[in-house]
């Protein structure tokens, strides 16, 4: 079935503007909408907890900051923006009790309605606007007139009229320049976990550290490997982004054609789409989510270690070292947050 998409034209921004929006978080998602929604008229406040690391970036930007509750009991459209682990025991203390009919509450990604983490009551319109694409290029794009694309969904349309008010919050985050497409939790919830899983960060890191051990372990120079598989990846990405997978190839030399069409299928073998299937079905039945609320009740002790090994791989330090010589590369992910 073809996918409903949504530009600018199909948005009306002044219903947001007619809101008011409390944000929950300030981090990668939360400056971007926050700071985004606020250049596009709307009325926002951010809400954090005590103590918060985030609090004096957001005041130095000019926003209102209030706590969880504070934020949750003055808005009318709650975005949650906090960490998905953290989000349910948010709800439940701080905004759940504040909730009051025709409010909505507005998720950036589905993970805590697609597993029943957050049980919303009937009376709020239960919506998502999820971009696709890091926060702080959400932003990025925003101040230079662009846009990345957004999926909305609606889960409880209460009002009658949830899908237009999240059409025009994405439009007021810059989602509707670049298209918004209609989604549902289940759909954005699984297809993200998995893009971010086996392709986007878990396959990419994992095929990029792999390729710097081979090379550098067969005695090449690491700052050649360094170059050969991460540097000069975002420049093969870009043209696959202009014009996809036929753009790429048309620009890259035949012999590199001819390499990437017989030992492309080598590296991401059938083996590797078993496992990717594997790792999908984790995420259909749940199991990826239990693990990973459990990793965090335990305080983290895997994904400490883990993410520790990764800042430890020589490619990390060879990397380094060469992006100091390259002033425009190490641009700060964000001027804003
Ligand atoms: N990162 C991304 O680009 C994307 C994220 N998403 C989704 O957006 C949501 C937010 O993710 P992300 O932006 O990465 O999160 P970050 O980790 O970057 O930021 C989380 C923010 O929440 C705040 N926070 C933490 N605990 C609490 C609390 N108890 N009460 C209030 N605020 C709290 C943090 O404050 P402090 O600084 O004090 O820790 C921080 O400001 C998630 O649902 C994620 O899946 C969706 C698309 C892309
Ligand atoms: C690809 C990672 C992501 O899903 C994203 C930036 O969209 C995330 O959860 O951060
Ligand atoms: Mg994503
Ligand atoms: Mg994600």
């Amino acid at each position: 079935m073809a996918v409903e998409i949504f530009y600018d034209d199909d948005a009306d921004l002044s219903i947001i503007q007619g809101r008011k929006v409390a944000v929950i978080g300030y981090g990668s998602q939360g400056h971007a909408h926050s700071l985004s929604l606020r250049d596009s008229g709307v009325d926002v406040r951010i809400g954090l907890q005590e103590g918060s690391k985030s609090r004096a970036k957001a005041e130095e930007q000019g926003l209102r900051v209030l706590s969880v509750a504070e934020a949750a009991a003055e808005a009318d459209v709650i975005m949650i923006l906090a960490p998905d682990t953290k989000q349910r025991f948010i709800y439940e203390e701080h905004i759940a009790p504040h909730l009051k009919d025709g409010d909505a509450l507005f998720f950036g990604h589905g993970f805590n309605i697609r597993y029943d983490l957050i049980k919303p009551p009937a009376n709020v319109d239960v919506a998502m606007v999820a971009p696709k694409g890091p926060g702080h290029l959400v932003r990025r794009q925003f101040v230079d007139g662009k846009g990345v694309p957004c999926l909305i969904a609606v889960e409880q349309d209460a009002s009658g009229n949830a899908q237009a008010l999240a059409l025009s919050y994405a439009a007021a985050i810059g989602g509707a320049r670049a298209g918004v497409i209609k989604t549902t939790f289940t759909e954005e919830t699984e297809t993200d976990l998995f893009g971010e899983q086996a392709v986007l960060c878990g396959g990419a890191s994992a095929l990029v550290q792999t390729g710097f051990e081979v090379l550098t372990e067969a005695g090449y120079a690491p700052e050649i490997a360094y170059f050969e598989v991460l540097h000069e990846l975002k420049l093969i990405v870009d043209l696959m982004y202009e014009g996809g997978i036929a753009r790429q190839r048309y620009s890259i030399s035949d012999t590199a054609e001819y390499g990437d069409l017989t030992r492309g299928p080598r590296v991401i073998s059938p083996a590797v789409k078993e496992e990717m299937k594997k790792i999908l079905g984790e995420i259909q039945d749940g199991t990826f989510a239990r693990e990973w609320v459990a990793e965090d009740e335990a305080g983290r002790p895997n994904f400490t270690k883990l993410e520790e090994q990764g800042n430890q791989h020589p490619i990390e330090k060879t990397g380094k070292k060469l992006r100091d010589l390259m002033s425009w590369v190490d641009r700060p992910i964000t001027e804003t947050a």
